[in-house]
């Protein structure tokens, strides 16, 4: 089937935070072409601009570029302010790019930072199955695709549980199994482990590993701050200042990190 004739999933429960509606950009000459078969994602010259409240421009993204290929785990990373951000929700299609190019498979789920804005139904499996009304599906087949979900990521044990009573890591991985009952291609989580102690840091990473690793076609952008996470990437983009720096394979851009954090020190130490 060609990929963008597939169907576009929102995973969303609550009305976005007043920050997410940002300006409607003033040009949009955005045009979609044919995505590889290996490919989930692709992007090229994909600029993001806003005018302030002044009337100025302020060009948030630069010309970004990446390809990310189907299947994998691929992380974003870069200092603040950078974009990452805003990049992931272009790719999840809450925001318009101001022209470029850009496709990626659908459909595709966007995993919020703090799970309290999206885990918001009183049962684990509730939850789940919140995103699954809107697909006319039998309660049989609703109970199957949840279960189905809470495998994947390790909270089969818990459908019954009150949400109140689960951890920040298990909230997200309840998250993410909502995104995966909608069966989503493509899940791009927002610093999922920021408000994370390690043991569900580390529990919520190999969750989304395990996930793609035994459906072998969903991909994942993962934006982190974190550097210890890049060894279960796939693959890596660095950022700054609105645009991509680098992208390639996750030891690549561990050097690349390194560097800048050694220049950063040595500028740091000569004041
Ligand atoms: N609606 C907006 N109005 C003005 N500036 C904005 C708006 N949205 C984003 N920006 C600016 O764009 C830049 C990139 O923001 P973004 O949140 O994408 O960065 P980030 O890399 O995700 O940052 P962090 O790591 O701190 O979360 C920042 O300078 C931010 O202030």
């Amino acid at each position: 089937m060609n990929q963008s004739s597939l169907i576009t999933s929102s995973a969303f429960k609550v009305p976005l935070a007043p920050w997410v509606s940002f300006p409607k950009p003033q040009i949009s000459n955005s045009r979609s072409f044919e995505l590889h078969k290996d490919l989930a994602i692709e992007c090229k010259n994909l600029n993001y601009s806003i005018t302030t409240r002044n009337g100025n421009w302020k060009h948030i993204l630069k010309g970004c570029s990446f390809r990310i290929p189907s299947g994998e785990l691929w992380m974003l990373l870069g200092p603040n302010a950078s974009g990452k951000s805003t990049l992931l929700k272009i790719l999840a299609g809450l925001l318009n790019p101001t022209d470029g190019f850009l496709q990626v498979k659908k459909p595709r789920s966007f995993v919020f930072q703090n799970p309290d804005h999206q885990v918001v139904m009183p049962t684990v499996k509730d939850d789940v199955a919140f995103g699954l009304s809107k697909f006319n599906l039998t309660r049989d087949e609703i109970r199957d695709k949840v279960e189905k979900a809470l495998v994947a990521v390790g909270m089969h044990n818990y459908l019954q549980r009150p949400i109140q009573t689960l951890s920040g890591g298990q909230k997200q991985r309840v998250a993410i199994a909502g995104a995966l009952a909608e069966t989503c291609k493509v899940l791009l989580l927002d610093e999922l482990t920021t408000f994370l102690d390690e043991t569900d840091q580390v529990g919520v990473i190999k969750a989304v590993k395990s996930t793609l690793a035994a459906s072998g076609d969903i991909t994942a952008l993962w934006v982190t701050h974190r550097l210890e996470e890049l060894e279960y990437a796939d693959g890596a983009i660095y950022m700054e200042d609105g645009q991509v720096v680098k992208c390639g394979d996750a030891s690549t851009i561990m050097d690349l990190i390194e560097a800048r954090q050694r220049a950063y020190m040595k500028e740091i130490g000569s004041f």
